[in-house]
C-alpha cells in the first residue's frame, strides 16, 4: 500500500491509533485546536525532544514503528529524570512526500506503545511536508518533587537505572548488518526500544538529591550534574560493563569501557543518593566527593588509588 491521504485523513488515522486517554485527566484530546488536561495539585513538568533524520537515526536502520517508539521514550525520558510522571504527550511529525499511510501508521503504533509503555498517550499534536523526517514530542508531567542536577553533595553515592553503552553499541552493529546475530539482541534492542525509566525515577524522587537521564552519554551527562552541584564524581570503573555490553562490545569490535562512559541514548537515570538509600532498580557506580585541587567534574579510581580524570565526551550536536 503506497495511499498518501489528506492531511484531515492522517489525523483521523492517528486519533484511532492514539485511542482516548483513559486516566481522565485529559479533558480534550486530538481534533480541537488544542489538547485540555484537568490541573493537579503537584508541579508541572514540561519537556521538549527532537529527533531528526541523520542525526537521530537513519531511515536505512531503524523502521517507522521503532521510530515512534524511540522518539517518545527519548522524550518520556527526560520526566523520569525530573522524579515525573507524565500526563499527555503532543508529537509534532514532520514528513517527506515520500511517506506513506503505512509509514505513518506504523510511526504512531510506535508512539503510542511507547506511551503506555510509560501510562499516558499521545493527545495531540501537528504534521507539516518537509525534506526529511523529524519528530518532535513534548511530555507534560508532574511530580511533588522535581529531581534537579544540582543537588548532588559529598558523602553520596552515584547510582543507575537502566543499561550503558548498549544503544551505541546496538546502533554500530545493525550498521554492519550484524544485528542478527545473537550476542547483538540486547544493544539491538536498547538503541531500537530504549525504555524511559521512568518507574526509577519515581522510586528515586523522595531520596536523590540529583538525577539526570543519559541521552548523550555517562561523563558527558553525569559531568552536568557534577558541575551544576559543584563536586568531583568517581565513578567505580569495576562497574559500569554487564556481559551483555562485552559481548556486544566484542561483535562491534569497540572497546566496552568507551562504550558505556560515551556512548548514549541509553536513557538510563543517574541519581546521586545517601549511601544507605539507593533505591530499588539502581546499581551503586560511583561516590560523591568534594572538588578536589579546584577541580570539579568527573573521574575514575585507578587501582593504585589514584585518580583519573574523564574527558567529558559524548554526543555534542555541535561540538
Ligand atoms: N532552543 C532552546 N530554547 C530554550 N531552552 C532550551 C533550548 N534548547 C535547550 N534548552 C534547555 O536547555 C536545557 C538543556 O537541554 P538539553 O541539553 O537538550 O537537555 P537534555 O539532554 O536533558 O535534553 C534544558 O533545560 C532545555 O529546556
Ligand atoms: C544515524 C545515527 N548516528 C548517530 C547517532 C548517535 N546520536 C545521535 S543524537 C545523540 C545524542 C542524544 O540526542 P539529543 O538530541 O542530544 O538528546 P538530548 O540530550 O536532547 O536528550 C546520539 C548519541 C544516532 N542515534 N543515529
Ligand atoms: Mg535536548
Amino acid at each position: 500500500m503506497t495511499a498518501r491521504s489528506s492531511e484531515r485523513a492522517r489525523i483521523d488515522m492517528l486519533a484511532r491509533v492514539f485511542g482516548t486517554d483513559g486516566s481522565g485527566r485529559t479533558i480534550v484530546g486530538i481534533g480541537d485546536d488544542a489538547a485540555v488536561i484537568a490541573p493537579g495539585r503537584e508541579p508541572l513538568v514540561w519537556t521538549l525532544d527532537a529527533q531528526v533524520e541523520g542525526i537521530h537515526f537513519r531511515r536505512d536502520l531503524v523502521s517507522m514503528a521503532d521510530l515512534g517508539y524511540r522518539a517518545t521514550m527519548a522524550a518520556a525520558s527526560d520526566l523520569a529524570a525530573m522524579g515525573a510522571s507524565p500526563l499527555g504527550i503532543l508529537a509534532g511529525l514532520v514528513l517527506p512526500a515520500y511517506v506513506t499511510d503505512e509509514d505513518l501508521r506504523a510511526i504512531a503504533e510506535g508512539q503510542h506503545e511507547a506511551a503506555e509503555e510509560v501510562g499516558t498517550q499521545i493527545i495531540g499534536g501537528n504534521l507539516a511536508r518537509g525534506q526529511e523526517i523529524s519528530i518532535t514530542t513534548t511530555v507534560l508531567g508532574e511530580t511533588p518533587r522535581p529531581l534537579g542536577r544540582s543537588g548532588a553533595k559529598p558523602g553520596e553515592v552515584v547510582a543507575i537505572a537502566g543499561p550503558l553503552g548498549l544503544s551505541a553499541a546496538g546502533l554500530v552493529l545493525i550498521g554492519r548488518g550484524r544485528e542478527h546475530e545473537a550476542d547483538a539482541a540486547p544493544a539491538v534492542r536498547a538503541y531500537r526500544r530504549p525504555l524511559a525509566r521512568i518507574t526509577a525515577g519515581l522510586a528515586a524522587r523522595d531520596v536523590a538529591s540529583a538525577a539526570i537521564d543519559v541521552s548523550d552519554g555517562l561523563t558527558r551527562d553525569v559531568g552536568h550534574v557534577a558541575r551544576a552541584s559543584g563536586v568531583l564524581v568517581v565513578l567505580d570503573r569495576s562497574t559500569l560493563l554487564t556481559p551483555e555490553l562485552e559481548r556486544a562490545a566484542a561483535l562491534a569490535e569497540a572497546d566496552p569501557y568507551q562504550l558505556a562512559l560515551e556512548g548514549g541514548e541509553d536513557y538510563a537515570v543517574v541519581v546521586t543518593v545517601p549511601e544507605d538509600r539507593v533505591p530499588a532498580g539502581f546499581k551503586r557506580i560511583g561516590r560523591v566527593v568534594p572538588p578536589q585541587d579546584g577541580k570539579i567534574g568527573i573521574a575514575v579510581e585507578q587501582t593504585n588509588g589514584t585518580l583519573a580524570w574523564l574527558d567529558e565526551r559524548g554526543y555534542d550536536h555541535f561540538g
